[in-house]
């Protein structure tokens, strides 16, 4: 589902963000990447979303080498995946409804099947009766699983999350880490970016640990953990 081979990347002027790092996650399986600040888990994930192109090496999404994507592809392989960040990026000027319904707008979906699958999308979520406010009124879980529920609307195969509990306390986290959970056994890859360590060791899911732009080893990671 997603595959790297021997991915390096340097941004202009600055030394490497990661260094040649492969690893597969496969189809319908849940993984979390793990690293100190700076150690490259934001590069990695933003070269799965085409954000950025390696340097070297290839990315695979879904069979598609994407490492030399061109912008007019884009929007198929975006299309393919939800894309989760810590800060949400809702519109807080809109409601619930409208922020979840983003994506279908923009696909030009009727508005039948809009409301279906926004409501399918907040009913899964647990904020359906929350539609019509808006996303300022609500708590901080709260506006995060409006950000789930956007980004699994239009179900995609792929689920990418960036330290998406970032801002929550325990409780919270791990109530949106078994949301993950739940989306994951109904067939979504799932790779979530997290500094949570206490809350990634009672989940057992494949991790991907990056050190100064390497991804450790099976034996390395045993020493880290
Ligand atoms: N757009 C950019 N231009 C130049 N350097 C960058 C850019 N983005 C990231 N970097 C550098 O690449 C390295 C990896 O950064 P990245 O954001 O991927 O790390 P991270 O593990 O996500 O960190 P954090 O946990 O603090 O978010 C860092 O040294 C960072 O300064």
């Amino acid at each position: 589902m997603i595959r790297f081979e021997q991915v390096s990347k340097i941004y202009p002027g600055s030394q490497r963000a990661l260094q040649k790092v492969s690893f597969q996650l496969e189809q319908g399986k849940m993984a979390f990447l793990t690293g100190h600040s700076g150690a490259g888990k934001s590069t990695l994930l933003k070269l799965i979303t085409a954000m950025e192109r390696p340097s070297d090496g290839k990315v695979w999404v879904n069979g598609d080498d994407i490492s030399r994507i061109t912008h007019r592809k884009i929007p198929y392989l975006r299309r393919q995946m939800g894309v989760i960040f810590q800060d949400h990026k809702l519109l807080m000027d809109r409601t619930v409804f409208d922020n979840v319904a983003l994506p279908l707008v923009i696909e030009g979906y009727s508005m039948g099947n809009i409301k279906r699958r926004v409501a399918a999308a907040l009913d899964k979520v647990g904020l359906l009766d929350k539609a019509n406010c808006t996303p300022v009124i609500l708590s901080g879980g709260e506006q995060q699983r409006v950000g789930i529920a956007r980004a699994v609307v239009n179900k995609p195969a792929i689920l990418i999350a960036d330290e998406p509990t970032g801002n929550l306390d325990p409780a919270l986290s791990l109530e949106i880490f078994r949301l993950f959970e739940e989306f994951n056994r109904v067939g979504v890859a799932v790779l979530i970016a997290s500094h949570d360590l206490s809350l990634i060791a009672k989940m057992h899911y494949q991790r991907l640990i990056l050190q100064n732009g390497q991804l450790l080893n099976a034996s390395q990671a045993e020493e880290v953990q």
